[in-house]
């Protein structure tokens, strides 16, 4: 296997360090706890897991955490006042509605009544106006994350191919966005691409989201390229347990690329520490305050 192995968990780590000093000097200078409220609504196990995840993050790092589980019934009414209360408390410095929402909750609706300021998940239609424009906002946790692995890879990535796969709100366009500022010659590709194996094979940076797994099998990937694996997929492994992989057929993408993430342990950490990140950037900006170097994009 020729690939480096990006080790998504070692880096999250040390963002969580760097998170873990800014509230640290946060509180000692200005008294102040950075907060997030984590919003669940419905009883979809794996969103289960991740939240009860970031919780525990983040409480490791220092901040306060508020979980508010609501019933899969919910009405929009109730989930919007919820969000007007989070919204007007003083404590709360980041909002997070876990998504998938139940069909009869209308998610676009939900996301943009945020406060964008508090809108950790850079979803808001004004942070994602923002990031479309080059201007300061909240950037998406997981292309964020992503980001951050690729710089640290390249140094500059002026001027590489970049194809995402994937055009999803959450991780697709966003990505690509954060490519196109850090200027990659951009590519996003769907279901409905032309010849996906040869645009693919064009890519000095690959980045799949597509939610398939292992789709992209190592014959499509150019010799030295770095690939960046968001899939999380559950499949059946041996002797009826699950396991996760992504949507990268890992031995062979790894044996042609340069570098490339795992999964579990590349973009899933990442994507944590970098909503830890974006708390705290949005807990410095509320109060007027400089906010961290390299903790956002
Ligand atoms: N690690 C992490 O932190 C995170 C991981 N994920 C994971 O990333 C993956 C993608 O998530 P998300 O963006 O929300 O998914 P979506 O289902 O919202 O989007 C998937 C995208 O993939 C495209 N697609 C589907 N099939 C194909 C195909 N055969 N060829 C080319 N493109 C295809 C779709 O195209 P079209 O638009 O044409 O339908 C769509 O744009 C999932 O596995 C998810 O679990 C997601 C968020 C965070
Ligand atoms: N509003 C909103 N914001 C999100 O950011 C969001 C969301 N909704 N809905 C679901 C997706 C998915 N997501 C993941 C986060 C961490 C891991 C993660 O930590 N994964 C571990 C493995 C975890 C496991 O074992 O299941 C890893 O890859 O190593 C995965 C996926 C955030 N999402």
């Amino acid at each position: 296997m020729a690939a480096k192995i990006i080790d998504g968990k070692a880096f999250a780590a040390k963002i969580r360090g760097e998170v873990a000093t800014h509230v640290a000097r946060l509180k000692e200078e200005h008294g102040l706890t950075p907060g997030l409220a984590v919003v669940l609504v419905g009883e979809d196990p794996a969103s289960q897991v991740y939240v009860r995840s970031k919780g525990k993050q983040t409480v490791e790092v220092g901040m306060n955490s508020v979980e508010h589980k609501l019933e899969p019934d919910t009405s929009e009414a109730d989930l919007l006042s919820l969000i007007e209360r989070l919204n007007a408390d003083p404590a709360i410095h980041g909002i997070l509605v876990q998504l998938p929402l139940p069909d009869h909750l209308d998610s676009d609706l939900v996301i943009n009544a945020i406060d964008p300021a508090k809108d950790v998940d850079g979803f808001h239609i004004s942070n994602v106006g923002l990031l479309g424009t080059g201007q300061k906002s909240m950037v998406p946790c997981t292309p964020l994350g992503c980001l951050m692995m690729l710089r640290e890879e390249h140094g500059s990535l002026s001027g590489l191919d970049a194809v995402v796969v994937g055009r999803s709100n959450i991780v697709g366009k966003p990505m690509a966005q954060l490519l196109l500022g850090d200027s990659c010659t951009v590519t996003i590709a769907h279901s409905r691409t032309k010849d996906l194996p040869e645009v693919v094979r064009r890519a000095d940076i690959v980045v799949a989201a597509v939610g398939r797994p292992e789709m992209v099998p190592g014959d499509w990937i150019k010799p030295g390229a770095t690939v960046i694996d968001v899939g999380i997929n559950r499949i059946e492994g041996e002797g009826g347990k699950t396991r996760l992989v992504g949507d990268c057929h890992y031995e062979s993408c790894a044996a042609v690329a340069g570098a490339i993430t795992p999964v579990p342990g590349g973009v899933g950490p990442m994507t944590i520490a970098c909503l830890l990140a974006n708390t705290v950037t949005a807990c410095c900006r509320a109060n007027g305050l400089s906010e961290p170097d390299g903790l956002t994009a």
